[in-house]
């Protein structure tokens, strides 16, 4: 069985996919770390030098090969489902379930605010009131590729111990 963990910049995929892996014994794959290693460049480089098309290239291609996995956790990027037909691909894997991790825009403004220098597409976002309005507008467009995931988790206010329990519970 694999896992694919999905959501927003901030909502705890990288975070929640480790923790996952441990209490399941699976293999545990970040893909933005995963793409780092086959391109031999960090995202934030990918996003500088070479382009935005250029890293939703890569993504898709590094996606195929991650799909093919068996008992892992993957956190995919935050924008992986929402680009060509990789959520359609990610549907389509036999054995695995989709998980979104769904954060409201005031939770991941106050996460990413602290993050923001090594996220190339906030990078640039002065104050609070910009990041939240760039939240709100990608959200608004990315919602409905998160929304086909198998199961949808709000971790808004909860512990990560607490998220790990709604996960088991709704994926056994
Ligand atoms: N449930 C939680 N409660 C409090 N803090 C959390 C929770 N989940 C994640 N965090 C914190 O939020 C930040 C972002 O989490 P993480 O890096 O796991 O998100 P991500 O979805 O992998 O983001 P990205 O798409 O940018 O890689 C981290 O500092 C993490 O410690
Ligand atoms: O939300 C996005 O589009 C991104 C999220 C990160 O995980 C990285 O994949 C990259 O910074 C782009
Ligand atoms: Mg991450």
């Amino acid at each position: 069985m694999n896992i694919f963990l999905i959501g927003y910049m901030g909502s705890g995929k990288s975070t929640i996919g480790k923790q996952l892996a441990k209490v399941l014994g699976f293999g545990f794959i970040d893909l933005d770390r995963y793409i780092e290693q086959q391109e031999g460049l960090t995202v934030e480089t990918i996003f500088a030098e070479k382009g935005e098309l250029y890293f939703r290239k890569a993504e898709s291609k590094h996606l195929k090969a991650v799909l093919d996995l068996n008992n892992s956790v993957v956190a995919l990027g935050g924008g992986t489902p929402c680009y060509g037909n990789n959520m359609a691909l990610i549907k389509a894997c036999e054995n695995a379930k989709s998980i979104y991790l769904k954060a409201s825009i005031k939770t991941l403004a106050a996460r990413l605010a602290e993050a923001q220098s090594t996220r190339p597409l906030i990078a640039h976002l002065k104050t609070r009131a910009e990041l939240e309005e760039f939240i709100a507008k990608h959200l608004f467009e990315r919602a409905n590729y998160y929304s086909l995931s198998d199961v949808a988790i709000a971790v808004d206010d909860l512990e990560i111990e607490q998220i790990m329990e709604r996960l088991v519970l709704k994926l056994f």
